[in-house]
């Protein structure tokens, strides 16, 4: 079912600062903020020549990220996000098997213009995951 790892998503207190840590101290191409008010983050993104890094950074006064960044302070790994042929056919098989889909189950369109959904940590070893149809 899951492909290739999309990217890895970081949740940080300070995106100018985490931005300019990955472009300037570790010297990858970084791209500019990119607000993302349908999922209440603003999102910067790391090309890597196999994946990408999310940076990501609470929008809005509802963001699903507000109460990961009160718990890990310095910012931390906020998820996994696997690329899918079919992420309705993903939704509907992981919810045979019990998974949590998140929010509403519909998957919402994501920061690369793609139907992406949420797998709740807990049934996944403690790590959250976003499923991307590619
Ligand atoms: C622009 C879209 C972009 C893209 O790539 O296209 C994105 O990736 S948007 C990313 C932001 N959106 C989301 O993360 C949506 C899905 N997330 C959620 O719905 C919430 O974050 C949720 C439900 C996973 C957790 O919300 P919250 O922390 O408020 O809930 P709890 O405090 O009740 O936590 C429950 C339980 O889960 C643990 N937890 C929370 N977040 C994570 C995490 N990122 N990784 C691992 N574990 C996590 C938390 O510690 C609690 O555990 P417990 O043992 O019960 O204390
Ligand atoms: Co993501």
């Amino acid at each position: 079912m899951i492909g290739r790892l999309n990217h890895v998503a970081i949740a940080v207190p300070d995106l100018e600062a985490a931005a300019k840590t990955y472009r300037d101290t570790l010297g990858a191409k970084v791209s500019p903020p990119q607000p993302e008010p349908a999922h209440g983050v603003t999102v910067v993104f790391v090309e890597l020549p196999n994946t990408k890094i999310e940076l990501l950074h609470p929008l809005g006064d509802a963001s699903p990220i507000a109460s990961f960044l009160e718990r890990n302070p310095s910012g931390g790994m906020h998820h996994l996000c696997f690329e899918v042929e079919d992420i309705l056919a993903a939704r509907d098989r992981l919810k045979a098997q019990g998974a949590r889909v998140l929010g509403d189950g519909n998957p919402k369109i994501g920061a690369h213009g793609k139907p992406v959904l949420f797998l709740h940590p807990k049934d996944f070893v403690g790590t959250l995951i976003e499923l991307e149809q590619v």
